[in-house]
């Protein structure tokens, strides 16, 4: 009698059967990492098939928050080392190895993302070109700067390959602006004489959109995480040393601001800010520049008084006064203009405008029209800035006018 086949062939089958159950049981492992590590993605993907109407510009919120994160972890180093890499531009303003560093970081990440935009930005690389030396201090932070978290960094685009790649983008920010299509405004540290006191600065991202700011994404390291915490009206700086430090603002046209601690990874959970109301506005708090030269100090005071307001200003460099008052920490924005002729610069507001807009505020030139962010690089259709709540507006820009005999 012949015997049975099957003795033979047993073992055979059987290492096939384990190899396609091994071979399912990974791809099953990979399919739930891939989908566990995607997870945020995907419910921001499957959200804008349930809100299509709500959900423009989130692709860009989300990429103009991380970088800005990102390029805060370059700024703080800078913020802590004694020598930052000073110069003085053209028109003697400062920049730092900081202001510079965090541009190229900024620029590579919508390079990235958005290949086809405009980008307006503060700095320009020329000097970095004939200082070879601060060009290479600037590559050396520049190329060991990344997110904790893999994916985030990824989507921002990886290390940049060489210090000439670097100073090529820091090029990429020189668009003229205008009134059609994309345009990123970056201010790579707004308040940069802040910066190198030790007070307030920030890292400002918008996006402009034939003339209109639709997204705005600010990250402020040593403003306090607690809403309420107290600010030294001087200095500007937080008056409790233990209390966390460092924010992240952002907004979307029509659909609020948030603020979320700043973090070295993804992002942490954010939540949503507005304006305090001022029922009684001789009870409201001014923000203002601490460089006198920015604003008049004088004539903001002479419009508190007329106001009726008594509690002292707070004194803040950079767009954290903007941030501030989106959150209640402080009510009035007055930046009223030293020199008649200043033309303000679009990166110095792009993204303060649309985060108190988005808090329930209003944003304003002394005369009290609306920012014009369609004339090119600077804001060449108004003088000054009003920002304050919606329902005291007029009010302010009344008491301006008449200080200002407008
Ligand atoms: N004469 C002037 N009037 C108003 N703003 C001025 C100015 N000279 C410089 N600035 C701007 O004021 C910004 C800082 O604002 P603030 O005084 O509110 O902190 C600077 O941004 P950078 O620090 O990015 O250069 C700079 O662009
Ligand atoms: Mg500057
Ligand atoms: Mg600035
Ligand atoms: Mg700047």
């Amino acid at each position: 009698m012949t015997p049975p086949r099957r003795s033979t062939q047993t073992p055979r089958f059987n290492l096939a059967r384990v190899l396609s159950r091994f071979l399912l049981f990974s791809t099953l492992v990979l399919l739930v990492s891939v989908a566990l590590k995607t997870r945020s993605r995907l419910a921001l993907l499957f959200s804008s098939f349930s809100h299509p109407a709500t959900m423009s510009y989130q692709q860009e919120r989300y990429i103009a928050e991380l970088a800005v994160q990102r390029a805060t972890l370059l700024t703080q180093k800078v913020f802590f080392e004694k020598a930052k890499g000073t110069v003085s531009k053209d028109d003697k303003s400062p920049v730092t190895i900081g202001d510079f560093g965090a541009q190229a970081l900024i620029i590579q990440a919508i390079r990235k993302n958005f290949p086809n935009d405009e980008i307006v930005a503060e700095e320009e690389a020329s000097s970095l070109r004939e200082d070879k030396a601060l060009g290479a201090e600037i590559w050396r932070l520049v190329k060991d700067i990344k997110l904790e978290d893999a994916e985030s960094d990824n989507l921002l685009g990886g290390p940049l390959s060489s210090e000439q790649s670097m100073l090529d983008i820091i090029d990429e920010g020189k668009s003229a602006g205008g009134a059609k299509g994309r345009i990123w405004a970056l201010d790579p540290i707004d308040g940069t004489k802040g910066f190198l006191r030790g007070g307030q600065y920030a890292v400002c991202l918008g996006l402009i959109v034939d003339g209109d700011v639709k997204v705005g994404a600010i990250g402020t390291p040593n403003l306090p995480v607690d809403d309420s915490a107290a600010i030294d009206a001087s200095t500007g700086a937080q008056q409790t040393a233990d209390a966390a430090n460092g924010v992240l603002f952002s907004a979307v046209q029509d659909e609020g601001a948030t603020s979320r601690p700043l973090s070295n990874g993804a992002l942490a959970a954010s939540k949503p800010i507005s304006m305090r109301p001022v029922p009684n506005i001789a009870q409201a708090v001014f923000c203002e520049g601490v460089e006198a030269a920015h604003s008049a100090q004088g004539d903001n005071a002479a419009v508190a008084e007329r106001l009726g307001i008594t509690a002292p200003s707070v004194r803040l460099d950079s767009q954290a006064k903007y941030c501030s008052i989106a959150r209640g920490a402080g009510d009035i924005y007055l930046r009223l203009p030293v020199k008649k002729d200043y033309q303000e610069k679009i990166w110095d507001h792009a993204a303060g405008d649309i985060i108190v807009r988005e808090a329930g505020g209003q944003v304003t030139d002394i005369y009290g029209s609306r920012l014009d962010f369609s004339k090119g690089r600077t804001l060449a259709a108004n003088t000054g800035v009003v920002a304050a709540p919606k329902a005291v507006q007029d009010q302010v820009i009344d008491a301006v006018k008449v200080v200002l005999k407008l």
